[in-house]
């Protein structure tokens, strides 16, 4: 035995008792205490490296790599949920295959070299980013995350800072901090955190500040905490996540960011382009944006650095708004006939009343946000009344029902009784 492992700190506790020098619980706890030169390990704790190994194995990274769903795969699967963006699916779809690719490669040939491509969403609200970044870590089944970036603060301000979001991501996976390490941050309103939008918010925190914060974990970085509940057995007293292999996605609407695609685009000084963008033209020149034009619209140049993937969202018009209200797997007309279905009620929507839904949903402004709350207003009243007007059994929602607005009379005109 070593001479560190008598008198170092590593193998006594305060009182001088043996401990383990892994998870440092007293012998008295642990039980048998194996003896290294300089150090003592419990049985718990032996558990726990075994387990750490097995995962770490490079043939369980390549079968891992061999399983991974191909870009295509990928893309069909988003198709089942997301209508449109194809652009979007295609980027997506290849940019997170090279990643755990690039994951399982490295780990496998012990190549520590990890060009991480986290990605930017650009596009309006209720336009499916997080659908997409959310459907994506399901298929994969890696960890998911969504976060505001908003809500976030720097390190020592009151609010969830950087480290916390890792923390809450391990937290989810049981606080298995590997399996988090190959997680997916979905990291929303990132526009926000732009320098020039900052300036006039009450919060004492610059947005600039967070994308300061935000660099850190982007790249690789270790963050160290202790998990919530302690004591129990076999749970070591830190868990340690290194960021290097999360995969950022980041999402925000860049409102104004056109008119400055636009602007370059034309030459700076030319004075006819004032008042020539509308909502088309905008999003148009939005498949432009460069990283010049973000670094212009307020985000610095070493978090632009860390988004090499960007893609633009086209916000969904009226056919798309109809579309998302049929089509994908769970779209909210099949859920909604569902509900009203055990109440032994089936409920139809005409093709006027689809796209009346979808008209009010895109006065709202918020993409397909709108949709649920348009549809709830619109059957609220059936199914208010629906658990006790038994004898109706087929109602067909029409133009008219979603127009005036789901009132009491809208229901009774378009509920009919079947014999
Ligand atoms: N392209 C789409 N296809 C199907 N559903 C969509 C699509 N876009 C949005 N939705 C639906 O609208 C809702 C909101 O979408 P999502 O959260 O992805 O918007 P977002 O683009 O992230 O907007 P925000 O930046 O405001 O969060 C989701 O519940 C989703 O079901
Ligand atoms: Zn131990």
């Amino acid at each position: 035995m070593g001479r560190k492992a008598r008198d170092g700190t590593l193998s006594r506790n305060l009182e001088g008792r043996l401990m383990c020098s892994f998870c440092m619980r007293p012998e008295a706890a642990t039980g048998a205490l194996i003896a290294g030169p300089d150090a003592y390990i419990c049985e718990a704790c032996v558990f726990e490296c075994s387990r750490i190994l097995a995962r770490e194995t490079p043939a369980q990274w390549l079968s891992a790599v061999t399983d991974l769903p191909r870009p295509r795969e990928l893309h069909d699967f988003l198709d089942q949920y997301v209508i449109g963006q194809e652009h979007a699916k295609k980027v997506l779809s290849v940019a997170v295959y090279n990643h755990y690719k690039r994951i399982g490669c490295c780990s496998a040939l012990g190549d520590p070299e990890l060009g991480k491509s986290n990605i930017l969403l650009i596009g309006p609200s209720g336009s499916g980013k997080t659908l997409l970044a959310e459907t994506l870590a399901r298929r994969l089944a890696v960890p998911f995350l969504i976060a505001d970036a908003t809500a976030l603060t720097e390190t020592g301000y009151v609010g969830e800072d950087v480290d916390g979001l890792i923390r809450r991501l391990v937290q989810s996976c049981d606080n298995d901090a590997q399996r988090a390490s190959l997680g997916i941050v979905y990291l929303d309103e990132v526009d926000k955190l732009a320098v020039r939008h900052t300036v006039s918010r009450s919060r004492d925190v610059s947005g600039e500040g967070v994308q300061q914060a935000l660099l850190r974990f982007m790249d690789s970085s270790v963050v160290r905490f202790a998990p919530r509940e302690r004591g129990a057995a076999r749970r070591p007293e830190w868990l340690e996540v290194d960021t290097r292999q999360i995969l950022f996605i980041c999402g925000g609407a860049f409102e104004g960011l056109a008119q400055l695609v636009e602007r370059r685009r034309r030459g700076h000084g030319i004075g006819f382009t004032v008042d020539l963008p509308g909502p088309r033209r905008c999003s148009n020149f939005l498949a432009y944006a460069e990283a010049d034009d973000l670094i212009h619209y307020g985000l610095i140049p070493e978090f632009v650095g860390r988004l090499p993937v960007v893609s633009v969202l086209d916000p969904l018009d009226e056919d798309a708004l109809v579309r998302v209200l049929t089509e994908p797997a769970n779209a909210l007309v099949r859920q909604y006939t569902k509900l009203l279905a055990m109440d032994g009620c089936e409920l139809h929507f005409t093709r006027g009343a689809l796209h009346a839904l979808a008209q009010e949903a895109l006065a709202r402004g918020t993409g397909a946000r709108g949709l649920r709350t348009v549809i709830e207003r619109v059957l609220l009243e059936p199914m208010y009344r629906l658990p006790r007007q038994r004898e109706v059994q087929c109602l067909t929602i029409d133009e008219r029902a979603v127009r005036d607005g789901g009132s009491p009379s809208g229901f009774e005109y378009s509920c009919s009784t079947r014999a």
